[in-house]
């Protein structure tokens, strides 16, 4: 019976498994000198079935640890145990084992037993013992390291077990070609043909729905110029070429003193002037001279090199320099950063803070920029009320006009309210007629399932072309997507969180692309798993996560618990989306995941 095994490490870890008597010890003997000798840095982990000792009776750590200390770390300039009392039933669990170990101090990690593990291991075997094999009841074996005369099934890779050398070679071959334990990026981009051919009676999964949405998304041409300092959020419509140099003179980065290089540095330098920021020295610097000089403030001619004052010793008028001087040290060029002429923004980029930033260093007063889309929202159903006012009973407040609306705001289009329609077909035709008419996207919640409300749907078949469609995803199953005149129309789905990922799968990289932006894709981040999670192959998952960086240096996220499609505060406790991809159905603590962060649009 074997027993599954995740590598927690992202290093490659090669177990060697054997009947007791093969050689295992007697063979890791003398590959671990020959691995070393080729410069691969290994870690070993032994285990061990009986009650064993690393420590001597008498000395200090040995008595620390009897008097009961759980842990004693001893450590001198050479070397450090750490000693762990862990008396439990079962065998140790070797994830945990190589969680100890630091991975980057070594290359591969070698296991010596742990033979019932799902781990990728070489298998030793003498047939002169008469021991049965180990590679017949476990997939693992990698390799087979025996006799000349033994026989193999063909598709094994036969290692002499007498062959120090030839079980290097593999071994390294093996962590060559070994690969972290990930997972395939899901969402990927797909080739452009699957967008307008997809056959839109299916199920889609979500890039087809992606890809077939953009398909239809004409960006807005229309222009604005803006001032500076209303920009925030927009996309520049034209290439923002710099009128100027950044920076515009060569200027001194540290407070000090400004001075001409040479390879022999002289003892002292005479002080000439001080240069302030915003003033300049107006002669030429000679070599035997410098001028105190502050940040920001213009090298003068003839000076290429600045000492911070904390490595300079003023003597009355002169300055000797202490510390290695490297010619142009502390020196900022004209132009190092953009160079007058030169593109410093292209069109189609949006600008939030470093952008207007730099817009402003260059002395951007206004820019053109796209107008911003118009996007229509209402909510549908007789349940739904206005929040503000009494419920009447059986209802429930619209929150889902209210995550539309703050969604569509932060990407920087405006928004025109229509309220809450309710279930009768001649209002909704009226709204939506109207709604096409002055909005570039209208957006509905509710009604698109196959529920009793088919008014919406015989509305929608009256005023525009609307395709109904099921997303293989959840939540956010059932989508509408269609054309009212020469609007785009989304029918998302009731249910609150289903609203917010349909939201933000489909009409944000739509909103996007109307926008001005180009090539916008969704940030996937790897993270590893702190919890099992389960899906549906041929299903995407989008679970609300929380995730935060652990003190291995990696990210890590967990689920926010349970994950109704009507509970809103899972995506108020959540920072994330955690994807699982179509091609997974379960997902262990330790696997990698990626992770949608979903900070900037909530
Ligand atoms: N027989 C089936 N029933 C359902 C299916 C299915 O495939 N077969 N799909 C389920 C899934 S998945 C979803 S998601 C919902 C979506 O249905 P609708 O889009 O038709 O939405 P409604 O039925 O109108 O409402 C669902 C749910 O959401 C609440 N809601 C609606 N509007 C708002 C709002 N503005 N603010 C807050 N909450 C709202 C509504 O009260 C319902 O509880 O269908 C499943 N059923
Ligand atoms: O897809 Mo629905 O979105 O499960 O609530």
């Amino acid at each position: 019976m074997s027993t599954p095994f995740t590598n927690p490490l992202s290093i490659p870890v090669l177990g060697f498994c054997a009947y007791s008597g093969t050689g295992k010890t007697t063979l890791l003997k003398k590959l671990i000198p020959e691995l070393n000798r080729r410069g691969v840095k290994l870690a070993v982990i032994k285990h061990a079935h009986h009650n064993f000792d690393v420590d001597i009776p008498g000395k200090d750590s040995y008595e620390m640890r009897k008097s009961g200390a759980r842990q004693v770390l001893v450590a001198s300039h050479i070397r450090w145990a750490l000693m762990t009392e862990d008396a439990v039933d079962e065998a140790p669990e070797l994830p945990h084992l190589l969680q100890q170990i630091e991975q980057d101090k070594v290359d591969i990690v070698l296991v010596e037993g742990f033979k019932k593990l799902e781990l990728p291991k070489i298998e030793l075997h003498r047939a002169a013992h008469g021991k049965p094999f180990i590679h017949t009841h476990d997939n693992n074996i990698q390799a087979i390291a025996c006799c000349d005369d033994t026989q193999l099934p063909s598709e094994l890779r036969r290692l002499d077990i007498n062959n120090v050398e030839q079980i290097a070679d593999f071994v390294i071959e093996y962590a060559q070609s070994w690969q972290p334990n990930t997972v395939s990026l899901p969402l990927a981009p797909q080739a452009p043909e699957c967008g307008c051919e997809v056959d839109t009676s299916k199920t889609l999964s979500v890039r087809q729905g992606i890809d077939n949405i953009l398909s239809f998304v004409n960006p807005v041409s229309e222009h604005e110029v803006i001032e500076l300092d209303e920009l925030s959020g927009r996309v520049l419509a034209q290439d923002a070429i710099s009128p100027v140099d950044v920076p515009q003179q060569t200027n001194s980065a540290m407070d000090g003193y400004a001075f001409k290089y040479s390879e022999s540095m002289l003892p002292s330098y005479t002080i000439v002037a001080d240069v302030m920021a915003g003033h300049q020295y107006a002669d030429i610097l000679q070599q035997s001279e410098a001028v105190r000089i502050m940040t920001g403030a213009p090298v003068p001619a003839g000076a290429d090199t600045v000492q911070m004052k904390e490595l300079a010793t003023e003597n009355g008028d002169s300055i000797s320099f202490q510390g290695d001087i490297i010619l142009g040290q502390h020196v900022r060029l004209a132009g190092e950063d953009i160079a007058k002429g030169k593109t410093a923004l292209a069109a189609h980029n949006r600008l939030q803070a470093p952008e207007q930033g730099m817009l402003a260093s260059l002395g951007f007063g206004q820019l053109p920029v796209f107008r911003r889309p118009k996007v229509a929202v209402f909510s549908t159903g007789d349940e739904v009320c206005q929040p503000g006012e009494p419920l009447k009973p059986s209802c429930i407040y619209d929150s889902n006009r209210f995550t539309i609306k703050s969604m569509v705001r932060k990407l920087g289009c405006d928004v025109i309210d229509l309220g809450i329609i309710h279930d009768s077909e001649e209002a909704l035709v009226d709204a939506l007629s109207q709604a096409a008419v002055d909005a570039d996207v209208v957006i509905s919640s509710g009604g698109v399932s196959v529920g009793d409300a088919d008014f919406i749907k015989l509305a929608l078949a009256k005023v525009g072309q609307i395709n109904f469609w099921r997303i293989n995803m959840r939540p956010g199953r059932p989508l509408a997507f269609g054309q009212i005149g020469s609007s785009l129309f989304f029918g998302l789905p009731g249910n609150p969180v289903a609203v917010m990922v349909s939201f933000m799968q489909f009409v944000q990289p739509a909103l996007r692309k109307l926008a001005g932006e180009k090539a916008w894709e969704q940030t996937m981040v790897p993270a590893v798993a702190d919890c099992k999670m389960r899906s549906r192959v041929g299903r995407t998952e989008f679970i609300r996560g929380i995730f935060h960086l652990a003190q291995d240096g990696k990210l890590h996220v967990t689920t926010t618990g349970a994950q109704g499609s009507g509970m809103l505060s899972s995506m108020v406790q959540g920072n994330c989306f955690i994807v699982i991809g179509e091609q997974d159905e379960q997902l262990n603590a330790g696997d990698t995941v990626y992770i949608q962060p979903f900070a900037d649009l909530l």
